[in-house]
Formats: C-alpha cells, structure tokens, sequence
C-alpha cells in the first residue's frame, strides 16, 4: 500500500518538472484516446458496407450508401491521424521540457551534494543515469503514457461494442480479454517487477566493474594478475547475464508469446460460437443479419487484437519507465548541503573542531569520536596517526565535504554550517591527494580557483607554485593543453600545479591532504618551496605520513581509532613517549635504513 503511494508519487513529482506545460500531458493522451475512438470509425463503416451489400445481395447497384461510407472512412482516418498528431506534438512537448528540467536539477542537485557524496557513487554511473534515464523518462511521458491512453480507449470502446448486436459473439469474443490480461498480470507482478530491477542493478554493476577494470590496467601489467583482477568483471558479466536471461525468459518470452497466442486466437473463439448459434439464426428467417453480425465481430476481433497487443507493449514499456523513475529519484534526490536560513560572517580564521563525531553512511564505527582541537588563525596544524586514524575525514568536514553527526567544526568562531558555501568555500583551499586536473589548459586548471584572475595573476600564481621549469618544457607554456600529444605531467608535476590553484585562491586557510603524496626527491624539494609560499600566513591543517614535513608545525594532532590520541609540538610529544614518539622513531629508522642502502 505505501509503496503504491511512493510509486505514485514519483511519477506526479517527476510529471512537475513539466511546468507549465504539465497540462499537455493530459491534454495529449485526451487527445490520443480521442484519435483511437476516430480511427475505429473506418471500421465501423466497412462493417456498414458489408451489412448494405448482404441485405441487397446480388442486386449490387442498390448499395447506394457505399459511397458515403467510403467518405467517411477516409475522413475519419484523416481526423484520427490529425488528432493522433497533435496529441504526440503535446506529450513531446511536455516530455522535452520535463527531461531537459530533470537533467537541470539533477545537474543542480549534484552542484549542491557534499563532495563526499561522490565518494559513495561512481561519477560515470551518475552520468549513464542522467544520460540514459531521462531519455526513458522523456519516452515515458512523450510515447508509453499517450500509447496507453489511447490503447486503453480503443480496448474499452471496443468491448463496448462488442455487446452491441449479439452479446454472445460479443462474449465470446471477450474471453481472450480476460486471458490475455492475466498474462499481462503475470509480465507485472512484482516479481517481474523485482526483476527488472535486479536486471538494471546487475546493468549498473557491469558499468562499475568495467570501469574499475580499464582504470587498474596499469596496476594489473605491473603486478601480472590478468586472471584475478578480470575475475570481478567476469562476476558482472556472469551476474548480468543471468538476469538477462532471466528477463527475457519469464518477463519477456514466456508471457508475451502466450499473451500473443491469445491475441491470434481472438478469431478462434468466435467460429464455434457463431456454429453454434447458425441454425436457431437460420430457422428465425433472420440469416442475413446473422451473417452481417458475424460480420462485424470478425472485424472487431481484430481490433481486439490490436488494441491488445498495443495495451500489452504499452504497459511493458511504463513497467521499464516506472523503474527509470526511481533510478532518477535518486540523483534528483541527492542530499544537499543545507543552507542556513540566517548566515552568519567568520570573523578571522581560527578553526576549532569541537567534540566532532562523524560516521559514514553504513559503516559500523565511527570515523571520528569526539574529536577536539583547535587551529590558530596564522598557525599550522599537522594531523598524523596510523592509516584509518581519521585525518582525511577530519579534514573533509572543514569545507563540508560531509556534515558533523555530533559536535560542530567552527571556522571564525562560526559553525561551518551557518556559513553560506560560497563564503566557506571563498575561505577554505583544499588541496587533495590525488589532484584533480581537467583535460583543457594549464591556464584555464588553474583560474579555475578564481574566473576572473587575469594571466599575469595565474602565471605569478605558477610562478610562486614553482611551476616556471614546467611551462618551460611545454610547447604553449599555460596555455598548452594538459593530456594531449605527449603533454602528461608527471604526479609531483601535477601537484605544483594544483598548488598554483590554491595559491591563486588566496584562501586564508589552507587544507592539504598529503600534499608530497607523489613527490621524488627533486620535485619534493620544489613542492616545500610551492608550500611555503602558499602558506606563509595562513592557517593550514595539513595531512602527512612524512613525518618531516610536521616536525616544524605549530601543533601536531595524533588521531588513532578516529579519536585525539595525544597533542602537542613534536618536542613535547617525542618527550612523551606516546603514539607519536613510536611513529616517529620508526620513521628515523625507516630514514635511516634506506640511506644505509643508497650508500652501500
Ligand atoms: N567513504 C567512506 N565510506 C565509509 N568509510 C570510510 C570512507 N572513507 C573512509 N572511511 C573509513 O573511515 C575511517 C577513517 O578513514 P580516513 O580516510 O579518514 O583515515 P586516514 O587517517 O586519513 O587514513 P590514511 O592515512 O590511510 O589516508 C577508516 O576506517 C576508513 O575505512
């Protein structure tokens, strides 16, 4: 019962983003239903002319009417065509306005989701829904609705008329009625309907599973393991393909072609019938009328058939709809990062981290319990612990990349969600870890932190990143595009540039998240440089497992198990003897031992 109306719901809502044009819709199938009825006159009048040429039979020339009926066939077939016209002109009217409005908001929804909602759902797979989905949409409201609508009249009107004359012809004629609708019911029961969704999950799988397989081809070469890393993809395929016959088989197959069967035996059932009844028609002295009778149900027994088979194409094509829908749903439906009503100003640049507890969606322990520390405005603050610790995460609550369950990140003494996003994000740098580079210029990568920065303020901005050997080497400098003919930068390349975005955002405070992740030695050096530009007077909470790199930071945060294990300068926390003395002393071993090795 609720589902019905979760279901219902989803197609009002998805039918409001017609707008204006909503009442095309309607208007539409009105008018398709209204060419259906239109297009059965023609059959109508044929019937008339065998009726006028039995009862005058063999005198031919007294059939005057034919003529007339002639008429009124081929303008009735011409109304029904206009009409059906206009009618599709409405629905596709309605339905482009309604796929080009959900494509609008799926577009806006995901502008407005937390960044790490896209952690949780493959971009590509986002993309194929909002490609492919509401291209099913836009069949749904242009063609399935109207086609419906107009089938389900035809079928109506039909059976009607059926009882006209004779309703035991008309009765037997209706029999393939019930059945062929039992097997519609059996095609849409919410097995099949359960199904099909296991067949579109199992779509989207193989999607994922192809994807994750080109982007590890690197990692599969080098490591050799062509047979294990395809035995995920083979699963997905394995798995689809299952369904697949499945789908065709019990959805597909079985049901139609039985559906189909009934349809072709419309004329069947009628001839034991009208055997039947011949002789009392044939002793009544009423054997004309008889024959013209079964005249008109032969003719409408093959309306009943096509109105049928149109109801059951119909219904098949709002069964895959109605599933496209809440495929939809979902993005249209994306959280959203919630505005506050009354925003409020952060006044300096402190960030504060306040009893913060955090856990992902799913996950069975928090990710971060009752975290506390605090960031001066100017300061540096280094986050380090074990891999799992929580130092990502807590640095993805700063530009609210996810929303706090407990306790609150203050930036300005300000709640960060009662900052309004464009002045948090104004605020806030984030580099990450694995940088983001689009496939266009250098130039246009790096305005892309502040649009209307002119070239001398990005290339000043490349310059501070350390970036001037890099655009040395390139045959267009900035402007060369990044990933065409031979132009790849190298990981630490990459990074210099992404920190020529930050720098060029002049944000005063500054998230980094390993920062010399991809580094050599050279490029490292030319990194630090990039960083210390970058954050000379800022306050920065920086992400590093180079424990090098925090050693001069105002203040180094130990997070373990999500929690604040201990705090400190690294004076005070090596003098500990706590989490951080042991990371540090096997990092000075580590160290050690690989210089050991490079002398020998
Ligand atoms: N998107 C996610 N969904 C569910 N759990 C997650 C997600 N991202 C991280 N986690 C979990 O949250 C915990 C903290 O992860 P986080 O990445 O913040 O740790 P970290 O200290 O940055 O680790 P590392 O040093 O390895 O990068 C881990 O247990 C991790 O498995």
């Amino acid at each position: 019962m609720t589902e019905t109306k979760k279901e219902r719901n989803a197609f009002a809502r998805i039918l409001d983003f017609a707008g204006k044009r909503r009442a095309l819709t309607f208007l539409g199938c009105f008018l398709t239903g209204l060419a259906m009825l239109l297009s059965m006159v023609p059959y109508v009048t044929i019937w008339l002319v065998v009726r006028d040429l039995i009862a005058v039979a063999p005198e031919w020339e007294r059939a005057t009417g034919v003529v007339t009926y002639g008429w009124l066939a081929f303008w009735f077939s011409v109304a029904g065509i206009v009409v059906y016209f206009v009618g599709l002109m409405c629905t596709h009217l309605a339905a482009f306005r309604i796929q080009t409005n959900v494509r609008k908001e799926c577009v806006k929804r995901l502008m407005n989701a937390p960044l790490g909602f896209f952690d949780t759902h493959a971009t590509g797979l986002l993309r194929r829904r909002i490609d492919k989905t509401s291209g099913e949409i836009e069949q749904l409201f242009a063609h399935n609705m109207a086609d419906l609508s107009g089938s389900v009249v035809m079928l109506v009107s039909t059976v009607v008329l059926l009882f006209v004359f004779d309703w035991r012809m008309g009765a037997s004629c209706i029999v393939v009625v019930f059945a062929s609708f039992a097997c519609l019911t059996t095609m849409m029961g919410p097995s099949k309907k359960s199904l099909l969704e296991s067949y579109q999950s199992a779509l989207d799988d193989i999607s994922k599973a192809t994807t994750e397989y080109v982007r590890g081809i690197p990692v599969v070469k080098v490591f050799q393991q062509t047979v294990y890393s395809i035995a995920a993809l083979k699963k997905s395929i394995d798995n689809y393909s299952m369904y697949a016959n499945r789908y065709q088989s019990d959805v597909c197959e079985v049901p139609q072609s039985i559906n189909l069967s009934f349809i072709e035996a419309a004329f069947v059932f009628l001839l034991p019938v009208t055997a039947l009844l011949a002789p009392s028609a044939l002793a009544s002295g009423n054997f004309a009328q008889f024959v013209s009778d079964f005249a008109f149900y032969a003719i409408f027994s093959a309306i009943i058939s096509t109105a049928l088979s149109r109801v059951m194409f119909a219904a098949g094509g709002m069964m895959q709809a109605d599933d496209a829908l809440r495929r939809i749903e979902e993005v249209v439906q994306a959280p959203q990062i919630v505005r506050s009503a009354n925003p409020k100003v952060p006044e300096g640049n402190r960030v504060e981290f306040r009893g913060v507890s955090f856990t992902y969606e799913g996950a069975a322990k928090p990710a971060l319990d009752d975290v506390s520390f605090v960031a001066e405005a100017g300061s540096t603050i280094a986050l380090v612990g074990p891999s799992g610790g929580g130092k990502s995460t807590a640095a993805s609550l700063i530009p609210r990349f996810w929303d706090v369950d407990k306790g609150s990140v203050l930036v300005g003494g300000v709640d960060v969600r009662d900052v309004d996003p464009h002045v948090l994000m104004d605020r806030v740098a984030f580099v990450f870890q694995d940088n983001r580079l689009f496939k266009t210029s250098i130039l246009e990568n790096v305005r892309a932190a502040r649009p209307n920065a002119s070239c001398e303020e990005v290339l000043a901005a490349l310059s501070a990143a350390q970036c001037d050997d890099i655009l040395a080497k390139l045959p267009n400098g900035m402007d060369t595009v990044i990933g065409t003919k031979g132009t790849y930068l190298s990981g630490g390349e990459r990074q210099r540039v992404s920190l020529a975005r930050a720098i060029l955002k002049d944000a005063p405070i500054v998230v980094l998240d390993e920062a010399t992740a991809f580094a050599d030695p050279e490029n490292e050096a030319l990194i630090q440089a990039a960083l210390k530009r970058l954050t000379k007077g800022r306050t920065v909470i920086m992400i590093a497992h180079r424990l090098t790199t925090v050693v001069n930071a105002d203040k180094i945060v130990v997070l373990d198990h999500g929690r604040v294990a201990e705090s400190g300068t690294h004076g005070e926390l090596v003098a500990g003897n706590g989490l951080y003395a042991h990371m540090w002393a096997d990092y000075q071993t580590a160290v050690a031992w690989k210089i050991t090795r490079e002398v020998a």
